[in-house]
C-alpha cells in the first residue's frame, strides 16, 4: 500500500502502529423460508481500517457492491476475504475506497461468519494522511479522535457509507 501511495513505508506504521485495536464478530444467519423478504445484514462500509473476513461454512450470503450492482463472494475453503473500511478511506484522503456489503440469507442452509476488525486505539487521531495532502488534493475528511470517531458511529443506524459522509469537509452533518 505504501508503494502504491508513493509515501514512505513508516507513515503507514505511524498511523496504524502497533498499538491499534482487534476486535471481531462472529455472524450467524439462521436459514429463512422467504429469503427475499430479509437482509441477514444491512448494507454497509466497515467502519475499521481494514477487516479480515472468513466465510466459515460453504454456503453463499455475502455480497459486494460493483459497478452499480451486488455481487456474491464466493466463499473459498481457507480463504479469507480482506475489506477495507472507512479509516483507510479517511486516512489516504479517498485513494483506497472502504467497501459497500451486505449479508443476503439462505431459504434451508444456515449461514456462519467471521470478521476480525482492525483500527488504530482508541486515543489515536485519525484524518487524511498529511503526506496525501497537496495542492491538487486538499483534505476531503476531518480529523477527529478514534473514541469520537466510534462514539458517532454506535449513535447511528447502519445506513450505508453514509457516516463517512458526516466525517466529510464541506458536507452537512446529519
Ligand atoms: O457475513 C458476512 O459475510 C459479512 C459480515 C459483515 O459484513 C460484518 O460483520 O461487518
Ligand atoms: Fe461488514
Amino acid at each position: 500500500m505504501s508503494r502504491a501511495l508513493k509515501i514512505d513505508t513508516k507513515v503507514l506504521r505511524r498511523v496504524f502502529g502497533d498499538e491499534g485495536l482487534q476486535s471481531f464478530r462472529m455472524n450467524y444467519y439462521p436459514p429463512c423460508k422467504q429469503p427475499d423478504k430479509v437482509m441477514g445484514l444491512t448494507a454497509h462500509s466497515d467502519a475499521v481500517s481494514l477487516t479480515i473476513l472468513l466465510q466459515y461454512n460453504d454456503v453463499i450470503g455475502l455480497q459486494i457492491k460493483k459497478d452499480g450492482k451486488w455481487v456474491s463472494v464466493k466463499p473459498l475453503l481457507k480463504a479469507f476475504v480482506v475489506n477495507i473500511g472507512d479509516i483507510l478511506e479517511i486516512a489516504t484522503n479517498g485513494i483506497y475506497r472502504s467497501i459497500l456489503h451486505r449479508s443476503v440469507v439462505n431459504s434451508t442452509k444456515e449461514r456462519i461468519s467471521i470478521a476480525t476488525f482492525h483500527m488504530p486505539a482508541l486515543d489515536a487521531e485519525i484524518g487524511p494522511i498529511s503526506e496525501l495532502i497537496k495542492p491538487g488534493t486538499p483534505a476531503q475528511f476531518r480529523q477527529i479522535s478514534v473514541a469520537d470517531y466510534f462514539k458517532g458511529y454506535f449513535s447511528r443506524a447502519l445506513d450505508e457509507k453514509s457516516y463517512l459522509d458526516v466525517m466529510r469537509i464541506n458536507e452537512k452533518h446529519t
